[in-house]
């Protein structure tokens, strides 16, 4: 069901190990990229921008099978949906919000101010974005917490104008998903859409009907939803690409193949799409990984879709030499989610460079962190983990320099400014701090 990979070094035949780079790019993604899902999704978008709400409306026919009359969904579905809610579920999802809550308040930034010299200061300020627009997946499955990792950290920044949007759902009169309503209402949201994929993404960028432009568009989704984030980024700011799920686990021999296998299984469950890697140095763990798979996957509900996740060549059993070189290949990867189930797995975590969020010994399963660690599951995926981070309260900030320095404070550094304007050519640069020193008018040299 899920292909071997082979690193190990065969001191017969390949005394030199593996060739240069081939440690680091071990992993293949899916065939089918983000950036071929853009050209899927570039007419969509562009047809959002020229046309608004009726193109809207035409997609969510096309893709999600409903005939809309309105995108907005009504203040009264949002407080039926909450009425209704399982207490059970309710009971989860504000034990979240407390865990999130939590985190979200403790990483929240103070401003910084520098006095670079007697009345020379910058104030590194954070600046709550304005307006933004939340994407909450709901084709595959409804996915309620990705309300909370999404509304939570926004809230907490202190954004003042939030508008959330999920697929509506052909079973549910064209709305999204009750519980979805339920969790919006539960956090006192109540600008909500019933716009999935990449319409939804062109509508809070470009603006549509009822729904005004937005400043920043975060959350997860699928190849087309990311897709989407990707083309029209210059347009809107985005978070990170928040794609098809992945999780790679660094493993040893003490690991419990069961847990290695429920968890590979726990993420192969979002998509077809998803990614599912063991990196391991162990061949025992291999093979009972491989038969713990085959068991426990007939037992799942969405068999079909996680098998043809874990057989798709994005997922893969890695055998290496040694952690050493495991650690290579998992930073190589970068993946969304990477767990560490090793003796010592701290250790090995400190070393992590790549990944979305790092999951720590044999009872921090990623599961956890997708509904109650207090972490946040909104996570970065195909490599991206590399250079962009997960959702966080700081994606919901800006920094701004606020620079105030007095008439002793620049005439300190004037002469630098002047002698730096020269050195590119523009002396009209250093003529604005000149200026600033000339008693009748005419520029003069600063004092210092
Ligand atoms: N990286 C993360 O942080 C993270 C977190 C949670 C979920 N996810 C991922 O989110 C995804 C959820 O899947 P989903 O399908 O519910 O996502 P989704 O809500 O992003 O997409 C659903 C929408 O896709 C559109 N669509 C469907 N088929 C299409 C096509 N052929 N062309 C264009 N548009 C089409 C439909 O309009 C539908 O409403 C999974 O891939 C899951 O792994 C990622
Ligand atoms: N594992 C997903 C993040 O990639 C998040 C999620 C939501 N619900 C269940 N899981
Ligand atoms: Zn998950």
């Amino acid at each position: 069901m899920i292909r071997r990979i082979d690193l190990r070094t065969d001191p017969g035949t390949d005394p030199g190990g593996p060739a240069e780079g081939a440690v680091q790019s071990a992993v293949p993604r899916a065939e089918f990229d983000v950036d071929a899902a853009v050209e899927v999704v570039r007419p969509i978008c562009e047809d959002v921008r020229e046309r608004g709400e009726p193109a809207v409306a035409e997609y969510s026919a096309r893709f999600d099978g409903v005939e809309q009359t309105d995108l907005a969904v009504p203040r009264a579905a949002l407080t039926e949906a909450l009425a209704a809610l399982d207490p059970a579920v309710r009971a989860g999802l504000e034990e979240s919000i407390r865990r999130l809550r939590a985190t979200c308040a403790a990483e929240l930034e103070s401003d910084v101010v520098t006095d670079l010299g007697p009345g020379a200061r910058v104030t590194h300020r954070l600046v709550p974005m304005q307006r933004v627009g939340l994407y909450v997946p709901g084709g595959i499955a409804p996915l309620v917490s990705s309300v909370l990792m999404n509304v939570v950290p926004a809230q907490v920044a202190g954004v003042g104008s939030i508008a959330l949007t999920s697929s509506p759902q052909k079973a549910h009169g064209g709305l999204p998903h009750p519980t979805i309503l339920a969790a919006c209402e539960l956090l006192g949201v109540e600008e909500v859409y019933a716009v999935g994929g990449a319409q939804a993404i062109a509508m809070f960028a470009y603006g549509a009907g009822p729904c005004r432009p937005v400043d920043l568009v975060t959350g997860p989704g699928n190849i087309y939803t990311v897709a989407a984030k990707r083309l029209l980024k210059s347009v809107v700011g985005i978070d990170s690409e928040a794609g098809p799920t992945e999780i790679a686990i660094l493993a040893d021999e003490t690991a419990e193949a069961s847990f290695v296998a429920a968890d590979l299984i726990s993420q192969s469950e979002h998509d077809p799409m998803a990614g599912s890697v063991l990196v391991t140095p162990s061949e025992r763990l291999a093979e009972e990984t491989e038969a713990e798979l085959d068991k426990q996957v007939s037992l799942t509900r969405h068999a079909e879709r996680i098998r043809t996740s874990l057989g798709g060549r994005q997922s893969a059993i890695v055998l290496v030499d040694d952690l050493e070189q495991g650690l290579e290949v998992v930073n190589g990867y970068a993946a969304e989610h990477l767990e560490i189930q090793t003796a010592d797995p701290e250790r090995w975590a400190a070393r992590v460079r790549n990944a979305g969020a790092v999951f720590v010994g044999p009872f921090t399963p990623v599961s956890l962190g997708d509904y109650c660690a207090g972490s946040n599951h909104v996570l970065p995926t195909a490599g991206c983990a590399c250079h962009s981070s997960g959702l966080s309260v700081r994606s919901f900030l800006k920094a701004v320099h606020v620079v105030s320095y007095t008439r002793e404070a620049l005439d300190e550094v004037a002469h630098h400014v002047v002698a730096l304007a020269e050195a590119e050519d523009l002396p009209g640069h250093g003529a604005a701090v000149r200026a600033r020193f000339a008693p009748t008018g005419a520029p003069d040299e600063p004092t210092a």
